[in-house]
């Protein structure tokens, strides 16, 4: 196996799933910033759920954080933890790491981070991947800065601290102009919310309005799903290579910090990762995955008696394939709500327990029925078998399988944390060969150019500027990702 991520810096790769990623907020000009916060974060709670940490400030008593590992609910609902984060301005990270300590290891990973700096302090929480960040901090290194933690965006701390700038935005601006990859960030300063994304704008990032008591508020989060929790007006998304500056007193400014380019935004948040009540792109991300579904009936249609989602992923995309097909849509599989989005597996047969701890099979409904199963997409494929095993034994005559997105073929290096290359199904296997290896009737995946039809790109995906960044499909990167590279990651290129 070719050991393409192995560095003094890089996670154990124990795991093999398709992850979340992470979530960033932040909001400034309410009473408590720390518990609208904390709301956001707990909306923002499927793009990560192995830690949260908050970052406030308040006049009287400067800056405070609180970082841990779990759930936003179970360390940012009590009282004693709320006191110690007074102030009107705050922000908040849920992660997923993608880089650095995975899981609840390592504490000093978990964000927002902090940094003192000449004119006062910053925090800054990052959703995404520095594709270049060994290299950074190999030069930070070299020049004395003193990492506090494993993580690939605290290299923004250290390069901002490095900034002859004489504000902390135009440090922000200094640093980020050295980072490639992916990155939407929410920063803060004594009175300064910032909001960065990349030029790519690969992640998400919207701004919001919250009207309160203490007059008007400006937020900033990955969703807008956020925004509805607080009460907050969604006012527009962040563009692509845009970094806005908000403060109670002057609202918000926008500046353009990088060399203007063509947006590529990860067509996978279409399909997995953002809240289905969110609204990307104009559009409500249920009706993009029911659109992804009708698509898919026009591409794969097959003759059978129910049309089933794996839940919850699956579901909006199989009501789509419902509508579209005519076959009745049914619950044919359950899940169980005590179960968090993924179940972090050690090892293989602990993995198989974990979909039979999420997910049961309907037997009432499935017995004697040709039944079309739904889901977003096959990583490794885990659930795919796990749950066909499930349904046959459950009397199921015929098992077809239906993926909302083309067969995942290539990591992510963008801030979701996928298996290496060779532990993707579809990297080593053909559609019939995983056909054969899942042992189903028949399983067909969505076109790309299905795909960007229905996330609303009529004509299809343009091979020459491809209109959004689809990389763990079609091996086509949008930044390279150098790090990886260099540790002998093969580009399609080169294959
Ligand atoms: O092929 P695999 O390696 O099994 O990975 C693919 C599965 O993982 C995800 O589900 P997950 O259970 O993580 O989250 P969900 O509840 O949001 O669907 C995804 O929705 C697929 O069902
Ligand atoms: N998923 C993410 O966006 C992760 C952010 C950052 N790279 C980390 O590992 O903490
Ligand atoms: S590689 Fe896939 S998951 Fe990653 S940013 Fe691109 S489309 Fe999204
Ligand atoms: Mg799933």
């Amino acid at each position: 196996m070719t050991d393409w991520r192995s560095s003094p810096f890089d996670p154990v790769d124990d795991d093999d799933k398709l992850k979340e990623e992470c979530g960033v907020f932040g909001v400034v000009g309410v009473s408590s910033a720390a518990n609208f916060t904390a709301l956001g974060l707990h909306a923002l709670q499927h793009r990560g759920q192995e830690a949260g940490g908050i970052v406030v400030h308040d006049p009287e008593q400067g800056f405070n954080s609180v970082r841990r590992f779990g759930y936003v609910r179970d360390n940012f609902t009590n009282q004693e933890t709320m006191d110690m984060l007074p102030g009107p301005i705050g922000i908040g990270h849920v992660r997923y790491s993608t880089s650095g300590s995975k899981g609840a290891t390592a504490i000093r990973d978990v964000q927002p981070f902090f940094g003192e700096f000449a004119m006062g302090g910053a925090a800054i929480a990052h959703n995404g991947n520095i594709t270049n960040a060994d290299a950074l901090r190999r030069e930070l290194i070299e020049r004395g800065s003193i990492f506090q933690s494993s993580s690939d965006s605290e290299c923004i701390i250290h390069l901002m601290a490095r900034s002859l700038q004489r504000n902390i935005p135009e440090r922000m601006k200094d640093a980020l102009r050295r980072v490639e990859g992916a990155f939407s960030i929410v920063a803060m300063t004594r009175t300064k919310i910032i909001g960065v994304r990349d030029p790519l704008g690969v992640r998400p990032l919207v701004l919001g309005r919250v009207e309160n008591t203490d007059g008007v508020g400006w937020v900033l989060s990955s969703e807008t799903c956020a925004l509805d929790i607080i009460g907050a007006e969604f006012i527009r998304e962040i563009e692509p290579g845009e970094m806005v500056v908000i403060s109670q007193k002057d609202g918000v400014t926008s500046h353009r910090p990088f060399e203007q380019k063509k947006s590529r935004f990860c067509i996978f948040e279409h399909v997995y990762f953002s809240r289905p009540d969110s609204i990307l792109g104009g559009r409500s991300v249920y009706e993009t995955r029911e659109n992804i579904g009708r698509e898919l009936a026009k591409e794969a249609p097959v003759d059978a008696d129910l049309v089933c989602p794996v839940p919850d992923s699956g579901t909006p995309a199989a009501i789509g394939y419902s509508l579209e097909s005519g076959i009745p849509y049914a619950m044919g599989i359950i899940r169980n709500q005590y179960m968090g989005r993924t179940f972090i597996e050690p090892s293989e047969s602990i993995r198989n327990m974990g979909v039979r701890l999420k997910l049961n099979v309907n037997r009432a409904l499935v017995r004697g029925k040709r039944i079309i199963l739904v889901d977003d997409s096959v990583v490794r494929g885990t659930t795919s078998r796990k749950i066909k095993e499930m349904i046959l034994d459950a009397g199921a005559a015929e098992v077809h399988f239906r993926i909302a997105s083309p067969p995942t073929a290539w990591p992510c290096f963008y801030g979701v944390d996928t298996p290496q290359r060779e532990k993707l199904l579809a990297a080593t296997m053909s559609a019939e060969e995983m056909r054969t290896h899942l042992g189903v009737d028949s399983l067909k995946f969505i076109s790309l150019d299905g795909l960007y039809r229905a996330v609303g790109e009529v004509g299809g995906r343009d091979p020459a500027s491809p209109q959004y960044c689809d990389a763990c499909f079609s091996g086509d990167y949008p930044v390279e990702p150098s790090d990886q590279v260099l540790k002998g990651f093969q580009l399609k290129a080169a294959e």
